[in-house]
């Protein structure tokens, strides 16, 4: 057991005996190279923890998770980990021809690092998966991967995207259901931890919602981290993935979207309202950070905080 010295003139002393420098180091991060998002996160991602992404459909978290693989392989004096990713996509097809847009502005940005004939996409490495059992069953194949890959860059990106499309349609709401659930997250997010901690890698997984239906009784769900409510395109929403599932990641972040009139276009009789989507990054909980958000947009070249 630890032991708490206590000197109250010192912070230092309060901290438990086995504690050891190293374990006091700054965890490593990647930037989604974008400074407003990045200062959102505390600098970015952090390699050594599962972080999730929570959002309903058509949010941007697919946009994120192909922007961190490709920015990965950045040095780290431009925010990258000069790492390769490992992107375990459950939801089909892949976005293909997205990646490939991220990755031609990406190398339009950094002629000096993607010399004339690399390919930031070679450096990501596609499986897809079907079912949790599946994505159980391929964990020594990962980690031998991890371990034994003769990748330009050592890997050191995980993503699954997405975690949730894994749960939906395979499991009833029985109690052995719900069990054997329940079972699958924590030996997946144990695997996933062991891969982290061992090779100081970014896990990032993404998870739908589902709406919050008030019945009637008022909404007395429990509420977990800093947000009194997530709201979506004008729905209370909960991410899809319970209260199990909540405790197996380390962060969590929340895209929220909404739709405002943002003008007439036109004029007189014959204009028209025009509707322009907002969309939000929300640090729902992490162990490092404070209860920020900012807003986003999606563009061509990726995802980007904008001041307003
Ligand atoms: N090249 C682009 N330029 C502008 N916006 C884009 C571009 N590509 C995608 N988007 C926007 O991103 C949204 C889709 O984002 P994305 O697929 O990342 O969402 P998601 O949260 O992963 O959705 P899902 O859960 O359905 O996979 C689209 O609705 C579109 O508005």
């Amino acid at each position: 057991m630890s032991q708490i010295q206590s000197d109250p003139s010192t912070h230092n002393n309060l901290r438990p005996a086995f504690m050891t420098p190293q374990k006091l180091l700054p965890v490593e991060k990647c930037s989604l190279g974008c400074p407003i998002l990045d200062c959102c996160m505390g600098g970015g991602i952090p390699c050594n923890s599962i972080t999730e992404i929570v959002a309903e459909s058509g949010s941007g978290k697919t946009q994120l998770c192909l922007q961190l693989s490709l920015r990965a392989q950045l040095p780290p004096f431009l925010g990258g980990l000069s790492a390769s990713s490992l992107y375990l996509y459950t939801e089909f097809p892949f976005p293909t021809r997205r990646l490939h847009q991220l990755s031609s502005a990406l190398q339009c940005q950094y002629p000096q690092i993607f010399v004339s004939n690399y390919d930031p996409c070679d450096s990501i490495f596609l499986q897809s998966v079907n079912t949790a059992d599946q994505l159980l069953d391929i964990m020594p194949q990962v980690e031998s991967f991890l371990e034994n890959s003769k990748t330009r860059l050592p890997v050191r990106v995980i993503v699954i995207d997405s975690m949730a499309a894994l749960f939906r349609a395979e499991f009833e709401n029985t109690a052995s259901d719900l069990i054997r659930r329940s079972s699958l997250f924590f030996k997946i997010s144990g695997k996933l931890k062991e891969f982290a901690k061992r090779f100081n890698l970014v896990v990032l997984v993404t998870n739908q919602v589902m709406d919050v239906v008030d019945s009637g009784e008022g909404l007395n769900e429990v509420r977990i981290g800093n947000l009194s409510g997530m709201y979506s395109s004008g729905r209370r929403v909960c991410p899809a993935l319970g209260l199990s599932w909540a405790n197996c990641v380390n962060s969590r972040l929340f895209l929220s979207k909404d739709e405002y009139e943002s003008g007439l276009v036109g004029g007189g009789e014959s204009g028209f309202l025009s509707r322009e989507t907002r969309r939000r990054l929300h640090v729902v909980f992490a162990p490092h950070l404070p209860d920020l958000s900012c807003e986003f947009v999606i563009r061509r070249e990726g995802v980007v905080g904008v001041n307003r």
